[in-house]
């Protein structure tokens, strides 16, 4: 994130209503980015309306800082109204922000105290009132207005003085459909006029749909920003803040689960966009059955599946765009298929499990899954790079479950054939077409002591035969190792040394053992030897052309003619 986006960052804030007896807030650190709509949750007490209270001055930290536009809060008169212009905040309560006599008044006080002249505040106070729709109550005393209407008001108030931020702490609470509808409609306009707009709620379905980000408040401090899926997918933050899942989040998991939609689409945000992904399942429309899923379950079940089988990734970041990009690439080309997915790394499944509540399956479970699915013929795709431990373990296991299948087919790992080599090849001089021929490209691949590992000392021995001299293929776990590489590379003595992962996620390895700046990984010891160092941490799943070779691999797999099966 670039400094500048950053509108409002709270480092290290606490706060007590009770001499430090008990802090409301406790070590509270954040960033809002301008711009954003950012939804504020969490248990009732955690902190939400007191951090807001901060955020316009209203109460001061005693002890951290809050920033507005990268400067620390002046809590001088001046500092704190130019603040207060800036950052306005919607009451929970109306009767706390309302005080003037009539509602025009109300409305005119903020921004004639602004300094502006009477005639443009007249302007401002005018246009508001017709946006809001308080046109036909412009004229009573404020303390006789609805709940409702009190709340339009209060929403005035803030809007006529044009701030960056908006603050609603709850604006909700206490609304019939119809004003929660107003209520939602002026915050739209908000964000259409760019304003960053920071809303307390505890309404997950709303939160769901509206938010950019969520930020998950737990005794006075974050437990969890991130965006609305991530948050949401995460039981256990969820169960620690007394949420509980968005319903359109809900159901299409269990849609997903049952192979009733494909797990590749985009999260549908609200119950209409889900509706829609349903109405769009071919045999719901041609049966005329309009609930859809007891045709569907019932005979429409498609028997085919492809199981995408991967080693796994804790980063989520480098998982969307290798592992679930493959997948959906896979989708994308085999509508008439199911696709399931499994990963064969148990430790990053359970430290998945742990951390964020979710659940993959491993490749048994996949098949049990599929079995309970209905599905009687299986492709399995494995996204391993080459044909190692980890495809053998795993095409037993997908063996054992013969019996119970049709036909259970292989795609080949990436590397299999010298065909697949040369695609690679071409995959990796793709990527970099700018090297230099005094810069050289450390490519890191795993490494393993199964005899599969020989492919990589021979793609390094083929890069040089294909005419890149300048291109090493080295193991984080094996041979060729850094040793050797270093040795190879002093040879060659480069100016620059580009290192990428060579392995389908940008994880573990490629963050710590290649980029880290502990002074065992590649960059630390290329830079020990006077080397410039450059990191590209992009996964092979990335690279197109890699996913469309898996998908060539599937294809040859339907090819086969006569299934692999474990009790012929
Ligand atoms: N005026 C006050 N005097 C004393 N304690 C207070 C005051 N306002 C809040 N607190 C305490 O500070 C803590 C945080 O309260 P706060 O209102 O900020 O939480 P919240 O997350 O906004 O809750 P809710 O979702 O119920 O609105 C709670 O323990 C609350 O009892």
């Amino acid at each position: 994130m670039r400094e500048n986006d950053v509108i409002l960052k709270a480092d290290d804030l606490y706060f007590s209503y009770d001499d430090e007896k008990t802090h409301s807030l406790n070590g509270l650190s954040l960033e809002i980015q301008k711009g954003k709509k950012i939804a504020f949750m969490g248990a009732n007490g955690s902190g939400k309306s007191t951090f807001f209270l901060c955020c316009n001055g209203i109460h001061k930290p005693s002890s951290g800082t809050l920033y507005y536009d990268g400067k620390p809060v002046d809590y001088t008169r001046k500092g704190l109204l130019d603040l207060r212009k800036n950052v306005g905040i919607v009451f929970q309560d109306p009767d706390n922000q309302l005080f003037s006599a009539s509602v025009y008044q109300e409305i005119s006080f903020g921004i004639l105290n602004m300094g502006v002249s009477e005639e443009t505040a007249k302007e401002e106070v005018e246009a508001i009132i017709d946006e809001m729709e308080i046109t036909p109550y412009r004229s009573k005393p404020t303390h006789a207005l609805s709940g409702g209407q009190k709340k339009q008001v209060s929403i005035a108030d803030i809007l006529v003085m044009h701030p960056e931020v908006i603050i609603l702490d709850e604006p909700s609470s206490a609304l019939d459909p119809k004003h929660t509808a107003l209520v939602n409609h002026a915050v739209e306009q908000m964000t259409k006029k760019g304003i960053t707009v920071m809303m307390a709620t505890h309404d997950v379905n709303y939160a769901f749909e509206w938010a950019d980000e969520i930020v998950l408040f737990k005794d006075g401090k974050v437990l969890m920003q991130g965006t609305p899926v991530e948050v949401f997918s995460n039981k256990r933050a969820l169960d620690e803040t007394n949420l509980t899942a968005p319903a359109a989040l809900l159901l299409f998991d269990s849609l997903c689960q049952k192979g009733i939609l494909k797990t590749t689409l985009p999260v549908p945000h609200n119950l209409d966009a889900l509706e829609q992904y349903i109405s769009e399942i071919p045999f719901a429309a041609a049966s005329g059955n309009s609930s859809g899923f007891h045709a569907i379950q019932n005979n429409a079940a498609p028997k085919r599946a492809i199981l995408v089988v991967s080693f796994g990734t804790s980063y989520d970041s480098t998982r969307k765009v290798t592992i679930d990009a493959i997948e959906k690439d896979i989708a994308d080309t085999y509508p008439d298929y199911h696709i399931y997915r499994a990963w064969t790394s148990k430790m990053i499944l359970s430290k998945i499990k742990k951390r964020d509540g979710i659940h993959y399956d491993t490749v048994k479970e996949a098949f049990e899954r599929m079995l309970a699915d209905g599905i009687t013929d299986v492709i399995v795709q494995p996204t391993h790079v080459i044909n190692g431990i980890e495809n053998e373990i795993m095409t037993e296991e997908a063996l054992s479950f013969s019996p119970q299948f049709s036909s259970i087919r292989f795609g080949t790992p990436v590397l299999t054939s010298f065909k697949d080599n040369e695609c690679l090849i071409h995959a990796i001089v793709d990527e970099f077409p700018d090297l230099s021929k005094d810069e050289v490209l450390v490519l890191m691949g795993h490494g393993t002591t199964h005899y599969a590992n020989s492919i990589y000392a021979a793609l390094d021995y083929t890069f040089k035969d294909s005419g890149y001299p300048n291109i090493f293929l080295g193991t984080v776990e094996s041979y060729p190792g850094m040793d050797s590489l270093l040795n190879m590379i002093r040879e060659y003595q480069p100016r620059r040394v580009i290192l990428a992962p060579f392995m389908i996620v940008a994880g573990d390895h490629a963050n710590n053992d290649m980029a880290g700046d502990n002074p065992d990984s590649w960059k630390s010891r290329f830079e020990a030897e006077g080397y410039a160092v450059t990191c590209v941490l992009k996964g092979l799943g990335e690279y197109k052309e890699i996913r469309n070779l898996l998908i060539s691999h599937i294809k040859e797999a339907m090819r086969e003619k006569a299934p692999k099966r474990a009790h012929p």
